[in-house]
């Protein structure tokens, strides 16, 4: 289990995560919504150790262990992997390229390249293409897929959904549920509210850098109104 409690995050004196608390459990799809700006990028930065924003205050534990000060190449070592916002491909490797420098040595078993193209059978007929003939929704998908190379058992996602096709989202989200079958935990940062919705198992709101709202996605698909109050959507 993810635990993040009373979380502070700062760039300079800019205070972005005002003591944001929440929990992703073990096989579970948490998605963060808010609207732009709101610090959903600041947190998951936070969680994975990466600076800047700077922790000042609260913790953040991972099955029982303090992650809060540790550098993120020894939080990816715990088997938690971040897909940032924006994707961060390698605009000359290829897609097979992409995939086998992320190995992880000490992974034996779980996520190979066979297993990963699998999922992605798209990736798969395109292993020779480099990052800069993709498109969108190929760069994401090889986005998660370069996470998976590290067998992780938490991924956080910055936004995966952002500027793809409708099709596309789709797409992204009978993945997400495939990992989550494979058991993987998965904290999804998102703005759309009706893909959260389609995947998540429950939904936190963050508004200023404090969480506002927390639901039962199940409770929301319904009747998502009390979360359109906060995101501002229709
Ligand atoms: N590198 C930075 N330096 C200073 N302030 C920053 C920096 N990055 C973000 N901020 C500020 O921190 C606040 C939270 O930003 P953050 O990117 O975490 O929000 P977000 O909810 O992820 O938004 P978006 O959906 O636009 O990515 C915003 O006010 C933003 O302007």
């Amino acid at each position: 289990m993810l635990e993040i409690r009373d979380l502070h995050s700062f760039y300079g004196e800019a205070h972005v995560v005002q003591g944001a608390s929440l929990t992703v459990r073990d096989g579970e799809v948490v998605a963060l919504l808010g609207r732009n700006g709101m610090g959903k990028t600041s947190l998951i930065r936070s969680v994975m150790g990466l600076s800047a924003p700077q922790v000042r205050q609260g913790s953040v534990a991972w099955k029982g262990e303090v992650l809060t000060g540790m550098k993120s190449h020894e939080i990816a070592g715990r088997k938690i992997a971040l897909v940032p916002q924006g994707r961060r491909l390698f605009p000359s490797l290829t897609v097979t390229e992409h995939l086998t420098m992320i190995k992880s040595a000490r992974a034996r078993n779980g996520w190979t390249v066979d297993r990963v193209m699998e999922l992605f059978p798209r990736l798969a007929e395109r292993r020779q293409h480099r990052g800069n003939q993709l498109s969108g929704g190929e760069r994401q998908m090889l986005a998660v897929a370069r996470a998976l190379m590290i067998d992780p058992e938490l991924i956080l996602m910055d936004e995966p959904s952002e500027g793809l096709a409708p099709v596309m989202v789709q797409h992204l989200e009978g993945i997400i549920a495939r990992l989550k079958e494979a058991g993987l935990a998965i904290l999804l940062v998102e703005q759309n509210l009706y893909s959260a919705l389609a995947v998540a198992d429950r939904v936190y709101v963050i508004e200023t850098g404090k969480i506002v709202h927390e639901a039962d996605a199940s409770a929301l698909v319904d009747n998502p109104q009390s979360l359109i109050r906060f995101l501002g959507v229709h």
